[in-house]
């Protein structure tokens, strides 16, 4: 395979309690639209898109997990094989902030430690607000997440919070292509919680596909690995890595523990 028919494909599942905003996120970034109604999410979805990070292409696959307690068992399944996640609170509902870290710890025990964001959503509603900024910047601190307030609405730091995602899962693999047989700790201690980092509005035009999932297929093809594995749900692997001509460099701070 030549290498600039490498790419690289991440898995990023996006999680918290309904109506914060997970699909519309998701549409936001990768259709560029946004809608006001309320659809609840049943089950499962997914969006692509592809991105250019450090000169290497990248294509994330954003699994839409429905908020919904009543949908836990079946979205559990689609943590499986994530590689990055989403933590998503709305800025006006107290009990997804409190959710926060029960989401967390709903991924990790299906998949283990992976690169995580904090969101706070709707921020353009900051003046009925019901988390105060301290609290939320001294729970990104506890988890040792970074922390990214957002507003799907006004397209602000969407895109920052899947480039900081995809960022952060390269430095990752890049350390480990480096130092197969040192146990490397990567960035997880960015504690820089808090602040709206710039309030770039998402320009990218980059292309996307909609994949409707349910019960475990895909009704559209797509061209990443997708096989049922053997305990009947869909495994998402990585295909390849493309990196436009150049050897994959690492620029990532590798902590040598
Ligand atoms: N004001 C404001 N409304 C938003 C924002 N993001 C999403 N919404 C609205 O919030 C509601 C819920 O959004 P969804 O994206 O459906 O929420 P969800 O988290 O996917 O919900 P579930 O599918 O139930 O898990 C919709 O009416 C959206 O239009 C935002 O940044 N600001």
């Amino acid at each position: 395979m030549r290498e600039e028919d490498m790419e690289t494909a991440i898995k990023v599942v996006i999680v918290g309690n309904g109506a914060v905003g997970k699909s519309s996120m998701i549409q936001r970034y990768c259709k560029g639209i946004f809608t006001k109604e309320y659809k609840k999410t049943i089950g499962v979805d997914f969006l692509e898109r592809q991105l250019e990070v450090n000169n290497e292409d990248v294509r994330l696959m954003l699994w839409d997990t429905a908020g919904q307690e009543e949908f836990d068992a079946i979205t559990k399944a689609y943590y499986r094989g994530a590689q990055a996640c989403v933590l998503a609170f709305s800025t006006v509902d107290r009990d997804s902030f409190d959710a926060v870290e029960s989401w967390k710890k709903k991924v990790e025990d299906e998949v283990g430690e992976i690169g995580m964001v904090i969101i706070q959503n709707k921020i353009d509603l900051i003046d009925d607000t019901v988390v105060n900024d301290e609290e939320a910047e001294d729970l990104a601190k506890r988890l040792r997440l970074r922390f990214y307030r957002t507003s799907v609405k006004e397209n602000l730091n969407v895109e920052e919070v899947f480039r900081y995602l995809s960022e952060k899962y390269l430095d990752q693999i890049n350390c480990e292509v480096e130092e197969p047989e040192t146990k490397i700790a990567i960035g997880q201690g960015l504690m820089d919680g808090g602040g709206i980092t710039n309030n770039s509005k998402d320009k990218d035009s980059s292309k996307s596909k909609n994949k409707k999932i349910g019960n475990g297929k895909t009704s559209n093809k797509h061209r990443f690995k997708l096989r049922n594995g053997e305990d009947s749900t869909i495994k998402l692997e990585p295909s390849k890595r493309r990196t436009r001509g150049k050897k994959a460099i690492v620029t990532a701070k590798c902590v040598i523990l």
